[in-house]
């Protein structure tokens, strides 16, 4: 027999015990909810409706003396005996349960015990020694370990972070013959931290790099060292270098690095044993090593602010990599590297749809691809094409349609009013990012959706445009209100206003950019709030300043809202105008506002609901202008 008919073998025997175990879980009588606390039994007892009872451990189950079974928590009450025996109750008593849950798991894991056990037992022997040997060290570290030469990634499939790449490029020269380049007189590098927000490709640079270099690559991540045992994330740690070193040169890739690499002395009055344990085994183990061995170890985090210094030093993660938010080059470059897998039809540009997304990252931009093809394939189509990139595009930003809700026609109208309140405003304040998109159709948790795209990425933001934003923020309440009155207006608005009220307070106590409080910072980033550390940190106002903080940001909340009023008012035809065209498309186009803006007679759509291709209205570009950070600064949606 060989591995591979074994490997089939294995999976047939894995798939029928997990059917097993799946059936055995979903029995009725293993699903009996604790339905009834304490008290309520003993009022049942008093009551004289318990029959009969059985007490295990922690769980009294019972029947009642009209047949339904009930089950509680049994906290060890004393009197309990006797209350049951005065109430003629007939008690049970069994042995923990334990050891039986134990010899069931066994006896339900056995012929997979024993096949793995052949399966491994094969693959040594195929492997010569090497060996994928996690399932019989439990306790061993759980770093998985892509043996050489399975690591089939290549610089190639990362793309976007040209400058990472580079940075890079030296540690695959390393890794492929660590002697040669130290004699060279090459700076041997040890501990390389990469930095950036998720999903930019973090993980998948590190495993190009072994994948470059033909090397093993060990990964583990941060949260698994935290969790179980005292002393077992220490360990652990240790048997990862051990493993490593055996197999030098390879690559050390610890994920999310902060989850035992935080500050130390952050915790609870020292309640984080543990993760320091692990921290400093870490640091220890990385000293331990000459840097000639052939160990690279490679951290990600999403925050380097918060590692404990003492990992940046330096013979630790001295080098940082910063692998960022892809520019619009950038993610042409990953959606490319992503059309490779499927087929593609040729009106798609991977520069258009790069142009449309500003904010992806790479993990988003993937998704897309696969997003989109999931699109062609319910459609029955042959290849990719960009309608289907542009409704894939709708549902990650918007969240996907929600047609099953169904709304009044009175909620429809008003939601209608609302996102073309939105859409006016932000048409008509200054330096605000273009409309792209109105629709009423429910997507995500919101009846309706006005998306603003930016025209190019954007790194900050100014005064004007920030207040801009509180502005078309209000148009959507606004224009409820001056519509169906005062007292029509609805809940839906209320996240609008949280918004609009979170930027007028970071203007005012972050930015520095109000004109009474000056260029001063009243508020620290809070960022994760780590027990301890967030108080320590909370900057204090006097009284006196939290007044003017307070008057400053209503300030701010003011004068924009009577701006999106006065705007409002000024066009109130063009507000029926796009209110009308959404009832009747329920979803319009950048190209169908500029035409109701512009008073023309608006373009029709593209088909006669409106919304199955929402984009082609008109024929014009479908994404032009486009651009759609993921969490566009304004779905401004609500409702
Ligand atoms: N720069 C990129 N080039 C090509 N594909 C990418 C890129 N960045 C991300 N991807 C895609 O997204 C997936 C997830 O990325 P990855 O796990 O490497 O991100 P990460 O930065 O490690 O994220 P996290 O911080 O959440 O762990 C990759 O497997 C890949 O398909
Ligand atoms: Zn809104």
């Amino acid at each position: 027999m060989n591995a591979k008919n074994l490997n089939i073998l294995l999976w047939v025997a894995v798939t029928f015990w997990l059917v097993m175990m799946l059936n055995s879980l979903t029995a009725p009588d293993q699903i009996e909810p604790r339905n009834l606390s304490y008290s309520q039994f003993l009022q049942e007892l008093s009551d004289g409706s318990v029959k009969e009872v059985t007490i295990q451990d922690e769980t009294i189950k019972g029947v009642r003396t009209d047949g339904s079974r009930f089950e509680t928590y049994n906290p060890g009450d004393p009197g309990l005996v006797g209350d049951l025996l005065n109430n003629s109750v007939t008690i049970r008593a069994e042995p923990p349960e334990k050891p039986s849950v134990l010899m069931q798991i066994v006896a339900a894991w056995l012929p997979f015990i024993v096949l793995a056990g052949i399966w491994i037992w094969f693959m040594r022997r195929n492997a010569g020694g090497g060996g994928a040997g996690g399932i019989f060290n439990f306790g061993k570290s759980r770093a998985r370990q892509h043996a050489e030469g399975e690591v089939k990634v290549t610089l190639r499939d990362v793309a976007g972070v040209e400058e990472a790449k580079e940075e890079v490029a030296e540690l695959v020269d390393f890794l492929k013959s660590p002697q040669k380049f130290s004699n060279l007189g090459g700076r041997i590098p040890r501990g390389v931290l990469m930095v950036g927000p998720p999903g930019t490709g973090k993980t998948l640079l590190a495993r190009a790099i072994a994948g470059e270099a033909k090397v093993p690559f060990f990964s583990i991540s941060g949260s698994d060292f935290v969790e179980m045992f005292v002393g077992v994330g220490a360990s652990r740690v240790r048997d990862l270098f051990e493993q490593a070193k055996k197999s030098a040169p390879c690559i050390i890739f610890i994920d999310e690095i902060d989850a035992v690499g935080r500050k130390r002395g952050a915790g609870l009055g020292g309640g984080h044993d543990e993760r320091e344990q692990t921290l400093n085994q870490l640091l220890v183990e990385m000293d331990g090593f000459q840097g000639n061995e052939g160990i690279i170890v490679i951290a990600a985090t999403n925050r380097a602010d918060v590692l404990d210094p003492a990992l940046l030093r330096p013979g630790r993660f001295d080098r940082q990599v910063v692998v960022g938010l892809p520019d619009l080059a950038g993610r042409a470059a990953i959606l490319e590297v992503h059309m490779r897998k499927v087929p593609i039809a040729n009106d798609v540009e991977a520069r258009t749809i790069a142009r449309g997304t500003p904010g992806f990252s790479g993990a988003d931009l993937a998704n897309l691809v696969n997003e989109a093809a999931l699109f062609a394939a319910r459609a029955g189509h042959t290849d990719v094409n960009m309608e289907m990139f542009e409704k894939a595009k709708d549902k990650i930003m918007m969240g996907a349609e929600r047609r099953s809700i169904v709304m009044s026609e009175s909620e429809k109208k008003l939601t209608a009013y609302h996102e073309a309140g939105h859409a006016i405003v932000g048409r008509l304040v200054p330096e605000h990012d273009p409309v792209h998109k109105v629709s009423i159709i429910p997507r995500g948790r919101a009846l309706g959706v006005t998306l603003f795209l930016p025209e190019r990425d954007r790194y900050s933001m100014s005064k004007r445009q920030l207040e801009s934003q509180i502005s078309s923020l209000f148009g959507g309440r606004l224009a409820e209100e001056m519509i169906f009155g005062p007292e029509h207006v609805t809940t839906g608005a209320s996240n609008d206003i949280e918004r609009a009220t979170d930027i007028a307070r970071n203007m005012v106590t972050r930015f520095g950019l109000s004109d009474g409080m000056g260029p001063l910072a009243y508020a620290e980033d809070e960022g994760e709030v780590f027990l301890g550390r967030s108080v320590t940190q909370q900057r204090q106002v006097s009284p006196e300043t939290a007044q003017t903080i307070d008057q400053e940001i209503r300030a701010i909340i003011d004068r924009n809202y009577q701006r999106s009023k006065r705007l409002l008012d000024e066009n109130m035809d063009k507000l029926h105008t796009m209110a009308e065209a959404l009832l009747k498309y329920e979803t319009i186009t950048k190209e169908q506002i500029d035409d109701i803006m512009a008073g023309r007679r608006m373009r029709e759509s593209g088909d006669d609901t409106g919304s199955s291709t929402p984009t082609t209205g008109g024929g014009a570009g479908t994404t032009e202008g486009g651009a759609t950070p993921k969490q566009p600064p304004l779905p401004a949606s609500g409702l």
